[in-house]
């Protein structure tokens, strides 16, 4: 799926969150989306995703406009969309193995392909031997790695991922990295940190301050280093 945002402007109450914002992300892209935080990442994935509707200007999807679709058409389309948010979101009283597959059975997948889907996707993130145990059980990274894994296993087109490397050690934010890398596959990988991570070096940098997109092009790691001023 081809993903647009044209003159993208959005509000929260009487606050303009983003401004005029053009991007094309056509299948199989690959970019880091970076800016402060405040700077609009969040906002912008969740309005990429159908999540927020625009204040001004469009988002497309395949050349829909998506503020067009009706909820109903707007979920369908949704079902192509894998998240991994900042808050994990997995169900305490579900085991890991039980929050991967309960999303794809959900889905209709038949429940063998459900589960030959949750146990190759438990085993790239390094889970197999902590499927059976309960969230809470779980260590921070542990936790982000599992809501990895559930968004995975859907096999998204376009995989969007909030800070997948907050409050992660060096170890586990590679491990994360690689998996984000691998099975992404050649559908579309976005994701959004304050930071460029060492370990996840995508072809594409697109860098927000204060709700504007001041890069969108090469890798360009003098952006971290200049004051957010020296952008406007
Ligand atoms: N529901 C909301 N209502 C009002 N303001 C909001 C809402 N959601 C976000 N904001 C504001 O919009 C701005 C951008 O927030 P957003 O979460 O998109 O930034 P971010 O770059 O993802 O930040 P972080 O890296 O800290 O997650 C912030 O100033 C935030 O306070």
């Amino acid at each position: 799926m081809e993903l647009r945002a044209e003159s993208l402007s959005l509000q929260h109450g009487p606050r303009t969150v983003l401004e005029s914002i053009d991007a094309r992300f056509p299948p199989g892209t690959r970019a880091l989306l970076l800016g402060r935080s405040g700077s609009g990442k969040t906002t912008l994935l969740k309005a990429l995703a159908g999540l927020l509707l625009p204040s001004r200007g469009r988002i497309t999807w395949d050349g829909q406009d998506v503020a067009k679709l009706t909820a109903p058409e707007r979920r369908k389309q949704q079902a192509a969309f894998g998240f991994v948010f900042q808050t994990d979101a997995l169900f305490d009283s579900l085991t890991v193995r039980q929050n991967v597959m309960q999303p794809l059975l959900r889905r209709h997948v038949p429940e063998p392909e459900a589960r030959e889907r949750t146990e190759a996707v438990l085993k790239s993130v390094g889970l197999t031997d902590a499927a059976d145990t309960l969230p809470e059980r779980l260590s921070g990274g542990m936790k982000k790695r599992a809501g990895l894994a559930r968004a995975l296993a859907a096999k998204p087109a376009v995989l969007l991922a909030d800070d997948p490397f907050a409050g992660l050690d060096p170890g586990t934010a590679r491990q994360v990295a690689r998996v984000l890398l691998d099975v992404a596959g050649t559908g579309t990988l976005l994701v959004a940190a304050p930071e460029a991570p060492l370990d996840l070096p995508l072809p594409r940098w697109l860098y927000l301050r204060a709700g504007r997109l001041v890069h969108d092009g090469a890798p360009a790691p003098e952006l971290e280093r200049t004051p957010d001023e020296a952008l406007a």
